[in-house]
């Protein structure tokens, strides 16, 4: 089973809360927040004042995606106002295993993010501690971009080191999903799809969540089979 992350930063902020209400209801499992700080990507976009304002408003597991340089800073903040899950970037981290016990200490569920060229070995060491770890599978900073296939491999490589691990870590993936790269995905490896402008841009959120979900499920029942020749040949 998948789970569907609806991400906001596609939804329309003049109306916020009734976007997430719509994806809720349609049943997406988590709420994906991109917060950026036009530092460690050339975007801006949301503080934890809105993850606060939307707290009330769903019952969602929010999770938040740092998209900012020195995330310790704001960790505290983030989880104050309401965050389920956060997720910092390695990249953005001198100090990445304290950066993970501060966000546990804290008491919120704690994932790791790699931009699509950052190798797997950075998180080697700190992966039995993470509840996700977060694949970009585009550049970070903005919505709507094209899927990068080569991370096809690298969410195989995790999802084969979870399992030799043991671990019960999620695997995410972030930027260009749709019903046709949620299978390529799926069937790689990905535990959580997120989904900004295939599921807010659609004329129909709900059936666009419903969409992406059966998507990467059918892909599944075929079976999990290492097939990503065949996939990279299609991308
Ligand atoms: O973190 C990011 C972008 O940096 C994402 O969460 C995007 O919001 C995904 O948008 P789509 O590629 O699905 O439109
Ligand atoms: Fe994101």
């Amino acid at each position: 089973m998948v789970k569907i992350a609806p991400s906001i930063l596609s939804a329309d902020f003049a109306h916020l809360a009734q976007s997430v209400q719509v994806v809720e209801k349609a049943g997406a499992e988590y709420l994906h927040i991109d917060v950026m700080d036009g530092h460690f990507v050339p975007n801006i976009t949301i503080g934890p004042l809105v993850v606060q304002a939307l707290r009330p408003h769903s019952k969602m597991f929010f999770d938040v995606h740092l998209m900012i340089e020195q995330p310790d800073r704001y960790a505290p903040d983030f989880i104050k106002a309401g965050a389920d899950l956060v997720c910092v970037h390695a990249e953005a981290c001198t100090h990445l295993h304290r950066c993970v016990c501060q966000v546990k200490e804290l008491g919120a569920r704690v994932g790791v993010s790699l931009n699509p060229h950052t190798p797997l070995s950075l998180i080697e060491y700190v992966l039995p501690m993470l509840d996700l770890v977060l694949l970009m599978t585009v550049n970070p900073g903005f919505g709507g971009q094209k899927f990068i296939p080569e991370v096809l491999p690298k969410i195989e490589a995790l999802s084969r080191m979870i399992e030799e691990k043991g671990l019960a870590t999620e695997i995410e993936v972030d930027g260009g999903i749709n019903t046709e790269t949620a299978a390529l995905v799926a069937r790689a490896g990905a535990d959580v799809l997120v989904a900004g402008s295939a599921i807010f841009g659609a004329a129909d959120p709900a059936r666009a969540v419903a969409a992406i979900r059966k998507a990467a499920e059918s892909s599944l029942t075929i079976g999990h089979q290492h097939r990503l020749k065949d996939d990279l040949a299609v991308v």
